[in-house]
């Protein structure tokens, strides 16, 4: 089968399907492996990305022209399917006749005796002439959906997770948000300042790139967005240890910890090492990191993130961070950067919406709540503990670090934190910040600085 966009595409959707494997993986691992050129890659990444995040909607636009039941057909037909819609829906800039023909094409190949199914189905589904707000308005009207129902077909998520979000930010910012994690994913680098200045960062990217593709972030110094589609790791600039791939609204958690040359600190959950390494950076490199995770692959991640990046300063460690135990020596500071439901970066994993399970959450919760106190341990009296997320629950945010507090009673207080952030992000601040992804384009996360006090000597 000849290499196009389209056919690593659909191999790489049907090997998600087939046997649940990580999209973002596979997809990674088939783009590595195929010898697309690079704006091929980015339809194949596109078509994925897409598909798998729409998938509940492209089965309510499907449902119509399938007299049978789509759970029942062939996984390679439905991947053809479930792709083709997703193009026919989503990308109108491409000719819906070339996308039919392909599909059709891809289906005597990987499906013969069903392409005549999908030539029909597809054509089927032309014939209606509807927009997608249309289709989506006659699924209403047909099956008098509730609000949470609606939403979760309309920019498909479970129900479970549309209903959480509906109960803390209200129908508006709820749709605003959920609309947040089906768009695709910028691209944002942070600069090694022991490497490099973000202008000259900038300027040398630009070489590649082309003019005017590179423009400084908004919140972080440290920060690059490009504009043009490009193979990060790949670039000499990247494997010489310039730039790290890292959304802007992560790197605002770093600086919270006010780390030091010479400060001692730990980061419990470090894998795969995106926030030690920026630690690392802002020490100068001069200090000493812990960095833990429970995964000894997860482990190594860190270590080659901290050899591409030429730090010296971190001893990456296999553990699980709620056994540290409080040494003599305690650490100046500690960042936790939790386990969660990961309801902040849906756009970047596309398949975690459909993986994650409303059960999960009461575990995590406890988790969170044991490194914290874990945290607050280790750390010495006068040090900091950061506690972050990429979600957007406040039971796994506020709620945890309020829990915290209380149990602590007082040996633990809450930072303010308004002042050390840009002035843009005021007004997101309330008992540590919570970012949105609706709001600056970054994914969501919540942050939050807590204080050990000094204990009081007679
Ligand atoms: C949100 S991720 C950390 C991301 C990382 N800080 C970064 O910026 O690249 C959470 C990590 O915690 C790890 N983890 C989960 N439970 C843990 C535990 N009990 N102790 C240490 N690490 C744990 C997971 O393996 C995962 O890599």
């Amino acid at each position: 089968m000849k290499q196009t966009a389209r056919t690593v595409a659909f191999q790489t959707l049907k090997r998600v399907y087939e046997d649940d494997a990580y999209t973002n993986v596979t997809l990674q691992h088939a783009l590595s492996t195929s010898q697309l050129a690079p704006r091929d890659k980015g339809l194949c990444t596109e078509l994925v990305y897409g598909t798998v995040r729409r998938q509940l909607t492209l089965d309510v636009l499907l449902e119509p022209h399938v007299k049978r039941r789509l759970q029942a057909l062939d996984v390679a037909v439905l991947t053809l399917l479930r792709m083709s819609v997703y193009q026919l829906a989503y990308l109108t800039r491409v000719p819906a006749y070339a996308v039919i023909d392909e599909a059709v094409n891809l289906a005597k190949v990987v499906a013969r005796r069903a392409s005549g199914f999908v030539n029909g189905v597809l054509r089927s589904y032309l014939r209606d002439q509807l927009t997608l707000d249309e289709r989506l308005y006659r699924w209403q009207t047909k099956t008098h959906p509730d609000e949470c129902q609606n939403l979760s077909i309309r920019h498909s998520y479970p129900g479970w997770m549309v209903q959480r979000l509906l109960s803390t930010y209200g129908s508006a910012r709820t749709e605003a948000i959920l609309a947040a994690g089906n768009e695709p994913l910028p691209l944002t680098l942070r600069v090694n300042p022991l490497r490099m200045n973000p202008a000259d960062a900038a300027a040398a990217l630009e070489a590649v790139i082309g003019q005017d593709a590179v423009e400084p972030g908004q919140l972080s110094p440290q920060a690059l967005r490009t504009k043009a589609a490009v193979d990060v790791e790949k670039l000499p600039l990247y494997s010489s240890g310039a730039l790290t791939l890292q959304d802007e609204g992560a790197m605002l958690i770093a600086p919270l910890l006010q780390a030091k040359p010479g400060m001692r600190i730990l980061d419990m959950c470090a894998a795969p090492g995106g926030k030690t390494t920026h630690i690392a950076e802002l020490q100068q490199d001069q200090g000493e990191i812990d960095a833990y995770d429970v995964y000894l692959q997860k482990v190594r991640n860190i270590q080659a993130a901290c050899q591409r990046l030429g730090l010296q300063s971190v001893s990456a460690r296999l553990g699980d961070a709620r056994e540290i135990a409080a040494e003599d020596q305690l650490y100046d500071a500690v960042l936790v950067d939790a386990p969660c439901s990961g309801l902040g970066v849906m756009r970047r994993r596309p398949d975690l919406r459909y993986r994650r399970k409303e059960a999960d959450i009461a575990s995590l919760v406890q988790l969170q709540q044991e490194l914290l106190l874990t945290a607050c341990k280790v750390v010495r009296p006068g040090g900091v503990v950061v506690y972050a997320t990429c979600t957007l629950l406040p039971e796994e945010n506020q709620q945890v670090v309020q829990y915290v507090l209380q149990q602590l009673q007082g040996k633990v207080t809450l930072d303010d934190i308004k002042h050390e952030l840009p002035p843009m992000l005021h007004t997101e601040i309330d008992k540590g910040l919570l970012l949105t992804p609706e709001r600056f384009g970054t994914d969501g996360f919540y942050m939050a600085r807590l204080r050990k006090q000094q204990e009081v000597t007679s």
